[in-house]
C-alpha cells in the first residue's frame, strides 16, 4: 500500500514540539511524525525540573508523554539523536552520527540552553547550568558530597535552584549582579519582600556583585568578584538566563538572530520548515515560558491540520516563582512610570504587597506579593487592558484598602471565558464543562481530561477552588485519589476488581474500570503490570511496553544514553572466573568505569545500547537486576566462616536467600542484609530485609532504608532454625506483594499497615505464614532470567537493541 501521509519531523523532544505534536494529532492525521531529540529521555515537563531538586517530585514524576504513547500515536521517536542541519533543497535532515531523514514538513523545537558566563574557570568541574534532567542529577549528586553552593543570578531559575539546594541541605548563597532580585519581573517593593522572604527560609545573598571568576584546582572552590572579594563554593549554578538553540537554522542557511526569525506562522526562512519555542524569535521577541509557545504550537497545529488561523500576534507574559511558601506574581509592566495610575495595598503585617498600574484606566500590569489569589482575573484583566471599574477594584482590592476580608469569592465571580491555566490555555468554563460532563472529582481527573495544571501547576489552587465550587457538599466526600488522574480508585479497589472480574491485561483493566484516559498514563500503566502479574503470576504475559525504560531495556539508562550492567554475585561473593570476564567484557566493550557498588558488587558502566546483548552473552553471568523493582542486592559480612566474632554463616545464607528469590517482583526495589552477628557490619538496620545472626539463631528486622527517606528498619521477630529464616523471609516478601502499593518500599508499608499486622501475618498465623510461603514459591517457579531469554532471542536483539531507527529510545 501506497503511504499518503506527509512525512512530518520535528527537530526537539521538549515542551514546546510535542505540545504541537499533540495539537496536531488533536486535529489530523495526515501527518507521518518522526521526532529527534538530542536528550535520552522521552518528552517531560522541564517547569517541573525545581521540584525535582526540591525533592517533592521524581524524574519518573515529571514524563509528560512516556514511549509508549509515542508508540500508540505510531510517531518514530529518536532520543540521544543530535540533529545538524537541514538540507532544504534535498528535502533531508542530518544527525551529527550520520543519519538522514527525509521530510515533507520539518518543525525545529530546539529550545535554549543555560548561557554559561564567559568567565575564566568556568569549565572546572562542579560548574553547572540548570537547564535539564543532566543538571538536576548531577546537582542532586553533589549536595550529597558538597556542602558550600553559589547560585549565579536571582531571577527565576536561580531562586528556584537555590531553594532545591538550600532543602538539599547546602549553604546557598545567591550572587546577583543588580540591586534587586528578580528586576525583570518585580518592582522594588516587592523585590525586598522576597528578599526578606527567601532569607527567612535560608538562602543567603551576595547582592550587586560581579563574578569575575570561578576558581579551582581540580573542582570549583569559590567565585572572585570584580571587587577582588571572594565567595567559597564546592558547586557553582550559573543562573543567568538562556541562549537560544539557533545552530541547525544557521548551520542550514536560515534567517537567525538571537533566535530563529520566524512570521507570525512561525514559519523560517526555509520553505516548509517552521519554528516553534524557545529557539524561536517573533517580532523580536524569544520567549522562556511555556505559555507564549504553547499558543505558538496552537497556530502551527491548525495551520498544518489546515484549520483557518490568524497568525500568532506575540503573548503577554505573566510569572509565578515556584517556592512554597513564597507567592509572587506579576504580568504586563511592573515598574510604575510617570504615565502610569498606580493603585497599591502593602501589608507590612500579613506581609502581602499589591499594585495594579493602568494607563488612560486601562489595566496594563500588576505585582502580587504573598497573596496571589487574584492573579488569574488580573492576569485576564492585563491581557486585554481591560478598563478599571468600581466592580473590578472592590473585586481585587477588597472594598477598603488592605481589607482582604471584604473580597467576594473569586471563583464564583470569575468569568466564564477567564483562563484559570495560563500555561495551557484553559478557562474556567473548560473546566466546569469537564467536571459536570465527565463526573469528575479530583484534579488530577481535571489535568488528564483538560490539560489544566500539566505544566507549571500554578493554576492547582484555582482548579480545586472551581472542583469544590462546582461540587459543593459532595465535594470531600467525593474528592478520593486515585491511584493517577485516569481513575478515582484506589489501589486495592483494583486489585480486588482484577481478581473479582478475572481481568487479564492493563487495557482490559482500563476498559472494564472507565479509565477516563483510554491510554492511561505513565504512572497505572507499570502498576498495572505488576498487579496483574503478582495476581496471575502463571498466566499474565508482562508488557514490556507498560514498563519504565530500564525495565524494558533490562539496564540502567545514564544521563549520556548508555547503560549499565550489573552482574549478580550472590551474597557479595565472586570469584576468580567471574572477576576475569568482567574484565576482558569491560575492555572489549570500551566500559566507561567499573565500580563496585554499595550492594557489593560490580557495575559496568557505558554500555552502548546496541551492545547490551553480546555483553549479557560472553559474562554469561545472571543479571543482578540492578534497574528492578525486584531483589537487587543480598549485602552479607564475612561472618562465622572468617571473623572470629561470628556466630552464623551470613555467607552462606545471603547466597541461599539470593539464589531463592532472585527475579522476583516487588512493587518497588527489594534489598537484603545478612550479618553473622549483633556487631551488624553489613547494615540490616538500612535493608528491607535485614538478618543478623545471634547465639541462638537469627533475629529478622523490615522496612530498613538507606535512601532519601532513611529509617531504622523494626524488628520483626526471632528465629531458631536456617528454615524458619527462610520461611519468614518468603511469607514477607509475598505479604508485601500482595499489600504493596506499587513504587512503595517497604518502609513506607511497615508504617502504612503496621508493624503488629505484618506480625500477625507471617510470625503468628502459622497457617497464614504457610498459604504465603506457597504462594510465593509459585511465583518463583515462573520467573527466568531476561537476560538468558533476549540473547536467544533474534528479534528482540534486533528490535530493541540493535536497530539502526528504533521506533523507540
Ligand atoms: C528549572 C526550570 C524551571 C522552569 N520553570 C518554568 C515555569 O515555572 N513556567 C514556565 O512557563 N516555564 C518554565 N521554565 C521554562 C520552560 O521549561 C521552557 O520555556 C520550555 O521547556 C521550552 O520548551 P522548548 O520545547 O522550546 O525547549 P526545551 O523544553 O528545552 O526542548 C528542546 C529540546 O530540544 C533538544 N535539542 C536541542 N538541540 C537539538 C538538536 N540539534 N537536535 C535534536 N534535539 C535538540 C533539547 O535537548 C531539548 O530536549 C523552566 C525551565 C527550567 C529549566
Ligand atoms: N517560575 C518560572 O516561571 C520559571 C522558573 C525557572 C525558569 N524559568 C525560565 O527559565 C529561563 C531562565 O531563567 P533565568 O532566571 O536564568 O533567566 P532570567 O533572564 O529571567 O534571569 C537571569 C537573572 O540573572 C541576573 N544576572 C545576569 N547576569 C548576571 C551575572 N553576571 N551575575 C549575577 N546575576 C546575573 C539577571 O539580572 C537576571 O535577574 C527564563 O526564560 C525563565 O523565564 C521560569
Ligand atoms: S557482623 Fe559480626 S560476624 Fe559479621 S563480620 Fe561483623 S563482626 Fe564478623
Ligand atoms: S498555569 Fe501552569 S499549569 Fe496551569
Amino acid at each position: 500500500m501506497i503511504n499518503s501521509k506527509q512525512k512530518l519531523v520535528i527537530i526537539g523532544n521538549g515542551m514546546a514540539g510535542i505540545n504541537t505534536v499533540e495539537q496536531i494529532l488533536k486535529l489530523t492525521d495526515k501527518y507521518e511524525i518522526t521526532v529527534l531529540g538530542s536528550e535520552p529521555h522521552p518528552n517531560y515537563n522541564r517547569i517541573m525540573l525545581s521540584y525535582v531538586l526540591e525533592g517533592s517530585k521524581t524524574i519518573d514524576d515529571i514524563i509528560l508523554n512516556d514511549l509508549q504513547w509515542y508508540a500508540d500515536q505510531g510517531i518514530t521517536l529518536y532520543t540521544g539523536k543530535m540533529v545538524k542541519s537541514i538540507d532544504g533543497e534535498h528535502k533531508k535532515i542530518h544527525t551529527e552520527d550520520g543519519l538522514e531523514i527525509d521530510y515533507d514538513v520539518a518543525l525545529i523545537a530546539t529550545g535554549s540552553q543555560s548561557f554559561i558566563l564567559p568567565i575564566p574557570g568556568k569549565e572546572l568541574p562542579g560548574v553547572i547550568g540548570f537547564r535539564d534532567i543532566a543538571d538536576c542529577s548531577a546537582m542532586l549528586e553533589a549536595a550529597k558530597t558538597y556542602k558550600k553552593a553559589a547560585v549565579i543570578g536571582g531571577g527565576l531559575l536561580g531562586l528556584e535552584a537555590a531553594k532545591g539546594l538550600v532543602n538539599l541541605g547546602m549553604d546557598v548563597t545567591v550572587v546577583h549582579l543588580m540591586e534587586d532580585l528578580m528586576e525583570r519581573q518585580l518592582d522594588r517593593e516587592a523585590s525586598a519582600m522576597l528578599k526578606a522572604e527567601l532569607e527567612r527560609q535560608g538562602i543567603k545573598f551576595a547582592m550587586q556583585m560581579q563574578t569575575a571568576e570561578v576558581y579551582g584546582q581540580d573542582r570549583v572552590q569559590g567565585l572572585r568578584f570584580s571587587d577582588g572579594s571572594e565567595l567559597e563554593a564546592d558547586l557553582v549554578v550559573m543562573a543567568v538566563g538562556i541562549k537560544p538553540n539557533i545552530q541547525v537554522a544557521k548551520e542550514s542557511g536560515m534567517e537567525t538572530n538571537r533566535g530563529i526569525v520566524v512570521d507570525d506562522f512561525m514559519r523560517t526562512s526555509m520553505p516548509d520548515v517552521y519554528a516553534v519555542g524557545e529557539c524561536v524569535e517573533h517580532r523580536g521577541i524569544c520567549y522562556g515560558l511555556v505559555a507564549p509557545l504553547f499558543e505558538q504550537g496552537s497556530v502551527i497545529a491548525k495551520h498544518l491540520a489546515g484549520v483557518d488561523t490568524e497568525g500568532y500576534a506575540g503573548s503577554v507574559v505573566s510569572t509565578k516563582l515556584k517556592i512554597s511558601g513564597v507567592d509572587v506574581f506579576s504580568a504586563g509592566e511592573f515598574i510604575t512610570q510617570p504615565e502610569h495610575t498606580a493603585i497599591v495595598a502593602k501589608d507590612e503585617w500579613k506581609r502581602t504587597y499589591k499594585k495594579i498600574l493602568l494607563r488612560d484606566n486601562k489595566i496594563v500590569g500588576t505585582v502580587l506579593f504573598g497573596d496571589v489569589s487574584e492573579s488569574a482575573s488580573l492576569q485576564k484583566y492585563v491581557r486585554q487592558q481591560t478598563e478599571m471599574t468600581d466592580e473590578i477594584y472592590g473585586q481585587i482590592m477588597g472594598t477598603g484598602c488592605g481589607n482582604h476580608g471584604a473580597k467576594t469569592s473569586s471563583v464564583e465571580t470569575m468569568a466564564d471565558d477567564e483562563i484559570v491555566c495560563g500555561c495551557n490555555g484553559v478557562t474556567k468554563k473548560a473546566i466546569v464543562e469537564a467536571i459536570n460532563e465527565n463526573g469528575l472529582t479530583t484534579v488530577d481527573e481535571i489535568k488528564a481530561c483538560t490539560g489544566a495544571t500539566r505544566s507549571c501547576g500554578g493554576c492547582k489552587p484555582v482548579v480545586e477552588q472551581i472542583l469544590q465550587y462546582v461540587l459543593g457538599d459532595s465535594f470531600k466526600t467525593s474528592a478520593k485519589q486515585g491511584i493517577c488522574g485516569c481513575t478515582t480508585l484506589s489501589r486495592d479497589e483494583i486489585v480486588e476488581a482484577i481478581k473479582t472480574k478475572g481481568l487479564t491485561t492493563t487495557r482490559e483493566v482500563m476498559n472494564v474500570l472507565g479509565w477516563h484516559n483510554d491510554e492511561g498514563c505513565s504512572k497505572c500503566r507499570p502498576a498495572l503490570n505488576y498487579y496483574l502479574g503478582m495476581i496471575n503470576p502463571d498466566t499474565y504475559e508482562n508488557e514490556g511496553d507498560s514498563r519504565f525504560v530500564n525495565e524494558r531495556l533490562h539496564a540502567n539508562i545514564q544521563k549520556d544514553g548508555t547503560f549499565t550492567v550489573v552482574p549478580r554475585m550472590y551474597g557479595g561473593v565472586t570469584t576468580p572466573e567471574d572477576l576475569k570476564k568482567i574484565a576482558d567484557v569491560s575492555l572489549k566493550y570500551n566500559v566507561k568505569v567499573v565500580k563496585v557498588t554499595g550492594g557489593q558488587r560490580l557495575d559496568l558502566i557505558g554500555v552502548r545500547k546496541e551492545d547490551l546483548p553480546k555483553v549479557w552473552e560472553e559474562l554469561d553471568m545472571p543479571s543482578g537486576y540492578a534497574y528492578a523493582k525486584s531483589l537487587r542486592t543480598v549485602k552479607t559480612c564475612v561472618g562465622s566462616q572468617f571473623c572470629r566474632f561470628g556466630t552464623q554463616d551470613s555467607m552462606g545464607m545471603g547466597e541461599v536467600l539470593e539464589r531463592k528469590f532472585e527475579r522476583l517482583d516487588f512493587p518497588a526495589k527489594f534489598k537484603l542484609a545478612v550479618n553473622g552477628c549483633p556487631r551488624n557490619c553489613a547494615e540490616s538496620c538500612t535493608k528491607d530485609i535485614g538478618i543478623v545472626g545471634n547465639d541462638g539463631g537469627w533475629e529478622i528486622f523490615i522496612g530498613g532504608n538507606g535512601g532519601i527517606k532513611a529509617r531504622l528498619a523494626d524488628s520483626l521477630c526471632k528465629v531458631k532454625t536456617d528454615a524458619e529464616l527462610i520461611d519468614i523471609v518468603g511469607a514477607v516478601m509475598q505479604f508485601y506483594r500482595e499489600t504493596g502499593q506499587y513504587l512503595e518500599r517497604t518502609s513506607e508499608w511497615v508504617e502504612r499497615i503496621g508493624l503488629e499486622e505484618v506480625q500477625k501475618a507471617v510470625v503468628n498465623d502459622t497457617a497464614n505464614r504457610q498459604a504465603l510461603v506457597e504462594r510465593v514459591e509459585f511465583a518463583l517457579q515462573q520467573v527466568e532470567d531476561p537476560w538468558k531469554k533476549i540473547i536467544h532471542d533474534e528479534d528482540t536483539r534486533k528490535n530493541l537493541f540493535e536497530a539502526v531507527t528504533p521506533s523507540i529510545v
